[in-house]
């Protein structure tokens, strides 16, 4: 569905279990976006008095998800989208894209979440969806010492296209039911200890058992609703109006993203 479409018809109610309350809590106190309980108080009295700036419009983020080909971004978001899982490697060509929505205390708020190839020959035309990110998610495995390796990397390529400082960032490590828990807490050293360079909130999963995955993309739903609702009412109060205009270059960014930069680099 395009974003047009879905925004102009009638969307059915938001599936029940995908109703945020309360803010869930972060994977590791050592790198958490922040350690708050709750929400921030400006964004719930907001909420409550319904002054979110796009309350009964289409309130959006846009997510990337990099990382190594084969690491599992494409598993990690058909298990929460789907709860589905597929044990055979079939690789992203350019991108795929996701619609999920939430319900954020009260707020209808979705995540647009690009899963991107990691192969190297699909790469060039994936970055090109980069663009317009609130939310970069690096995928590494927590099997393969490499792929945490070449994390900055795809730090560098992401951020390239958007505002490093306006941008969420999460470490993810895939494949969590493939290693025992003294390899785990191995690569969970380096790990965190990357995350806290790269600001990044860290977190473990696996797509396979289902472990976390919905834990982790409620706490990204809810970090990047927080996070919109504030730029939102930064936005508002004396200007008005200027939250209405932001809204609608967000939304022509989004779709004009893909016609943007032809890249000639991918044969
Ligand atoms: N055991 C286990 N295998 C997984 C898990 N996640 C992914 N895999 C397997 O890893 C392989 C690659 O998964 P994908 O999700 O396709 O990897 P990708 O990162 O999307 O790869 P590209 O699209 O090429 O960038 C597949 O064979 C999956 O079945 C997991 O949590 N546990
Ligand atoms: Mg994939």
């Amino acid at each position: 569905m395009s974003l047009r479409a879905s925004a102009m018809s009638v969307l059915p109610p938001v599936r029940k279990d995908r109703i945020i309350a309360q803010l869930p809590q972060y994977f590791s106190k050592e790198a958490a976006f922040h350690t708050q309980k709750d929400f921030n108080d400006k964004v719930k009295t907001a909420c409550q008095e319904q002054r979110t700036g796009t309350v009964g419009r289409f309130k959006i983020s846009k997510v990337i998800v990099v990382g190594d080909l084969a690491v599992g971004k494409t598993c990690l978001i058909n298990r929460f989208c789907k709860d589905a899982f597929d044990k055979n490697y079939k690789a992203t060509i350019g991108v795929d894209f996701e619609m999920e929505r939430f319900e954020v205390m009260g707020v209808p708020f979705s995540l647009q979440l690009w899963d991107t190839a990691g192969q190297e020959r699909f790469k060039c035309i994936a970055s090109t969806y980069y663009r317009g990110a609130q939310v970069v998610i690096i995928a590494f495995d927590v099997t393969d010492i490499a792929s945490l390796g070449h994390v900055r990397q795809w730090l560098e390529d992401s951020l390239k296209e958007n505002d490093p400082t306006a941008v969420q960032l999460f470490l993810v490590g895939t494949k969590k039911d493939l290693s025992s828990p003294a390899q785990y807490s191995q690569i969970e050293q380096d790990a965190l200890k990357i995350a806290q360079e790269i600001r990044a909130e860290y977190w473990a999963v696996s797509s396979l058992t289902g472990e976390n995955v919905k834990e982790f993309f409620f706490r990204v739903a809810s970090l990047a609703f927080e996070n919109n609702v504030l730029a939102e009412l930064e936005k508002t109060g004396p200007r008005q109006i200027g939250g209405v205009v932001r809204i609608n270059s967000t939304s022509n960014n989004v779709s004009a993203s893909s016609k943007k930069k032809q890249p000639n680099c991918c044969q």
